[in-house]
């Protein structure tokens, strides 16, 4: 992870920086007013990665300058976490050089917290763990009220869960999340609670079914479900689809089906040319999908995804970089009008921006 630069006092003028970007990049299009929601200016990252230093009997986080591995910059303070990894992560390693079974070639710390107060410690090693890390590991546990999983080469032990639960309140109404470690969650809760609402703002009075590729734990599919009838999500990662699978159980949502497919072979089963059991019972020749929600990851739509999509009369298209974006929506823009575009400031004093798109059939 990259160590960015923290100007609470300049942090208007910067987000207002990254939206003239966007402006400017997006040029070619008609754009309606940009949509612009942000961060908190401090304690805005739920997650967050650090080398650890070892330097005689000293041992402390490092980052590194964006762009610079070699120059590991010593951090005593950090005010980019959340309000929970910032109260643990520095007396946590104050109680880990103090234990040569703790600190022995511990090489990073992972932390994951929720809005909701809870916090899983990952601890990575250069040597094998066994049971007696365990054990030493339980006084972290008790002093902290945190979960903890440690990582050597090709072994991973879970004291006690290796997920946390966020609770995310949208529209009055709250979401319970099972989030597991080393899978994907938006980094920024506040943040994530506005692309959500936008969302659902964009997609109410909606009509017909919604059919949803990169889903991940159901973030955006939990509550939109509200606006569809039925809802089919796909999802590549086995433990996303899982917590999915979880998380709908637990909010009780009755409309929703995740499957664990690849967008491209879910794009293949919907155009009929693939044939899998994984639909079996799930009458997909009966859904009308309306609209289509992605997110992919950084690489943007794959040019088979984005026929697909280009088939349904709404698109909601999050991204994550306005790079592969740009190159979709002028296929897209072909056959859909862009009615919103919004910029969410997931990752304040960075140039990354994530943007929400939602286009309509001419
Ligand atoms: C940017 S994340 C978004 C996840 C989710 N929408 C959220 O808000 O948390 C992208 C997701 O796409 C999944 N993914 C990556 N490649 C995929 C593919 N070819 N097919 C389906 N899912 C994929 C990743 O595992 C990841 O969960």
């Amino acid at each position: 992870m990259a160590l960015p630069n923290i100007q609470p006092e300049r942090y208007e003028q910067l987000l207002a920086d990254k939206v003239a970007g966007v402006k400017a990049q997006f040029v070619d299009f008609t754009l309606p007013d940009i949509e612009v929601f942000d961060s908190p200016k401090t304690h805005y990252r739920l997650r967050a990665e650090f080398r650890v230093w070892h330097d005689g009997d000293d041992l402390y986080y490092v980052m590194f300058e964006p762009g610079d591995n070699r120059n590991p910059v010593r951090l005593d303070e950090c005010e980019m976490v959340s309000p929970r990894i910032r109260e643990v992560m520095f007396e946590l390693l104050d109680l880990i050089r103090e234990n040569p079974a703790l600190r022995f070639k511990l090489f990073q710390v992972d932390f994951l917290s929720t809005l909701s107060g809870e916090l899983l410690v990952s601890m990575l090693y250069h040597r094998p763990i066994d049971e007696t890390w365990a054990e030493e590991v339980q006084v972290l546990r008790r002093q902290f009220n945190i979960d903890i999983v440690g990582r050597s080469r090709g072994k991973k032990l879970i004291v006690e869960r290796d997920f946390v639960i966020e609770k995310l309140t949208i529209n009055d109404r709250v979401f319970e999340y099972k989030q597991v470690e080393n899978s994907f969650t938006q980094p920024n809760g506040e943040v994530c609670k506005k692309m959500i609402g936008w969302a659902l703002d964009v997609t109410q009075n909606s009509e017909g079914d919604l059919v949803e590729f990169y889903c991940g734990n159901g973030n955006f599919t939990l509550p939109l479900a509200q606006n569809f009838r039925r809802v089919v999500a796909t999802e590549i990662s086995k433990t996303s689809v899982r917590a999915a699978e979880y998380n709908i159980e637990v909010n009780g949502i009755q409309n929703l089906d995740v499957l664990r497919m690849p967008s491209e072979d879910l794009t293949l089963v919907l155009q009929g040319k693939k044939e899998t059991r994984k639909v079996a019972g799930l009458a997909l020749e009966t859904c009308q999908f309306s609209t289509v929600l992605v997110d992919p990851p950084r690489s943007g739509l794959d040019d088979e995804t984005v026929q697909q999509v280009c088939a349904y009369d709404h698109i909601v298209y999050i991204s994550c970089n306005p790079d592969t974006l740009l190159e979709n929506l002028h296929t897209i823009t072909k056959t859909h009008k862009i009615e919103r575009f919004a910029v969410f400031d997931q990752f304040p004093y960075t140039h990354h921006l994530e943007c929400g798109v939602y286009l309509t059939k001419y």
